[in-house]
């Protein structure tokens, strides 16, 4: 069993593969073990989670999720435990192997009750894994509402594979179970680290089951960027020059928060070119080191550019000449909000996808995709992997679908799941640090893929590990960056 990090590169797999995991597992196994070695997986945790307390009440669902349960129940008994069962199943329906469980649970004497009790040291979701199909309702609500209780009295809870009620797949659901822990097992699933997963699962914990996984992922888990060796014998140039368009009136700071986000991140040069901006001040004096330009004096092609960033409606006129010729691009906010107004915008990002030497980067929040795939936000949250797909489909290049499990997918790769960040970047401004973070590793000669996936990882672990008495703002967060 591993306690699943931000760092590996961890596969993830859907519920389809997962299904086909199993049965080519399970013929190689006698019947039952796969559920022998969940349910000792669950106890195993239980006992490390709450090592002092003797009463643990287990909801247990009619299925084998439920099936996993009675055989913890079964294990926790035998090791001097008080397990507690609320069993939700029909003798005469009790899948093959939930039945098995359920037997040895009982000859155990392992207590059986209808109703939670009112406290006890651990409290253990059981009620629905990858077969859940529809809102919890009835006894099964009842069960997720105890756990509530429980849990807002001080009881840690642990669910067993998925909290109950989220889709392994989506990572939504309507009012499932908020754990404090997650055992998923066989496989991870996407759904526990995007849209409402990671809120609902906790710690999510991991154990295969003995059982290797013969099918490719499914989506994967981004993992750490590696540091970067900067030789002596560099100099400016070395590092890539990026230029921020964007900041029309009213707007000024958004440009210059990705401008600052991507000198700290280490771009050799980093250029402002502000819309509209006649007649004002070229310089930053907090950051004097950004120079600033005329939007149509920029030499697009040496650049690394990031567009949109407080764009307003100005953007609208430079766009075609930056998509046609910028060397890299970073597309943002209102420069996406003016690719989904404006057909031939789209068409224009399409035909550039088509060159390898030009990359670009699209940086939506589920709004902007909305608008770009003619979505409502709910709809794009519904099924945030899907989306990110259909934009790549749409525009042919990276796409960074930001949110709670930030979606990273790219023509012919593996999508990606961000496992760093939290509610702290949920504020104006952070958006437009990731853009800048994003065109710098392009800047430095990343591929674009990689850029995006590490530098959405590095954006998340900064806001992980801010100080907890301290406010997080865009502008301290571009401070934040070192670059690595
Ligand atoms: N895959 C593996 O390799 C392994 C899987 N294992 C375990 O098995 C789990 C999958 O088991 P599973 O397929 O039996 O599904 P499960 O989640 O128990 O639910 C199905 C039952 O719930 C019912 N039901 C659904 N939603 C409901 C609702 N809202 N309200 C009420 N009822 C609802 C549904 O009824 P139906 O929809 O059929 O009417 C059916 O009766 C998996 O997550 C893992 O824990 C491990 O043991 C070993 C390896
Ligand atoms: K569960």
């Amino acid at each position: 069993m591993q306690r699943v990090t931000a760092g590996p590169p961890w596969a993830l797999h859907d519920i389809a593969a997962i299904r086909r995991i199993e049965s080519a597992a399970a013929l190689g196994l006698p019947p039952h073990a796969l559920m022998q070695r969940a349910g000792l997986a669950v106890a195993r945790l239980a006992l490390a989670l709450a090592p002092h307390e003797p009463g643990v009440w287990l909801a247990c669902g009619p299925g084998n999720n439920g099936g996993d349960g009675l055989e913890a129940a079964w294990h926790l008994k035998a090791w001097g435990r008080s397990p507690v069962v609320t069993w939700l199943g029909d003798e005469q329906s009790v899948p093959a192997d939930a039945r098995a469980s359920l037997e040895r649970a009982r000859h155990a004497g392992v207590v059986f009750t209808d109703t939670p009790p009112p406290r006890c040291g651990l409290a253990i979701d059981a009620l629905f894994g990858l077969g859940a199909r529809r809102p919890l309702a009835g006894r099964a609500a009842q069960c997720r509402d105890a756990l509530a209780t429980l849990a807002a009295a001080g009881t840690p809870v642990l669910a067993v594979d998925l909290p109950s009620g989220l889709d392994a797949d989506t990572g939504t659901g309507e009012q499932p179970v908020r754990a404090d822990h997650t055992l998923s097992l066989l496989a991870l699933k996407p759904g526990l680290f995007t849209a409402q997963g990671r809120d609902a699962a906790g710690q999510v914990w991991f154990d295969d089951l003995g059982v290797t996984a013969s099918e490719p992922a499914s989506a994967m888990l981004s993992a750490r960027p590696e540091p970067v060796l900067r030789p002596h014998a560099s100099h400016k140039g070395s590092w890539g020059d990026v230029a921020v368009v964007g900041g029309a009136a009213g707007l000024r700071g958004a440009a210059l928060l990705a401008a600052r986000a991507a000198l700290h991140a280490g771009a050799g040069r980093v250029f402002v070119a502000p819309l509209q901006a006649s007649g004002e001040p070229t310089l930053d004096p907090f950051q004097p080191d950004l120079m600033f330009r005329d939007p149509e004096a920029l030499d697009l092609p040496r650049l690394h550019i990031v567009c949109g960033c407080g764009g307003g409606d100005a953007v609208r006129a430079v766009l075609p000449r930056i998509i046609s010729s910028a060397r890299s691009l970073v597309l943002d906010a209102d420069a996406l909000n003016a690719i989904a107004a404006d057909a031939s915008l789209g068409k224009l990002l399409r035909a550039r996808s088509g060159r390898a030497d030009r990359p670009s980067v699209i940086t939506p929040h589920p709004l902007e995709a909305a608008r770009l795939l003619q979505l409502t936000a709910g709809e794009v949250q519904q099924d945030r992997l899907s989306a990110a797909r259909k934009l790549v489909e749409a525009f042919g290049c990276v796409v960074v679908l930001k949110g709670s499990g930030s979606v990273i997918a790219a023509p012919g790769e593996v999508p990606r799941i961000n496992p760093t960040g939290n509610a702290r970047l949920a504020i104006a401004g952070t958006g437009d640090v990731l853009a800048g973070m994003v065109a710098t590793r392009m800047a430095r000669g990343q591929a674009p893929f990689a850029a995006a996936c590490d530098a959405v990882h590095a954006h998340g672990e900064l806001a992980d590990h801010w100080p907890a008495g301290e406010t997080l703002t865009a502008a301290a967060l571009a401070r934040s960056i070192a670059p690595d």
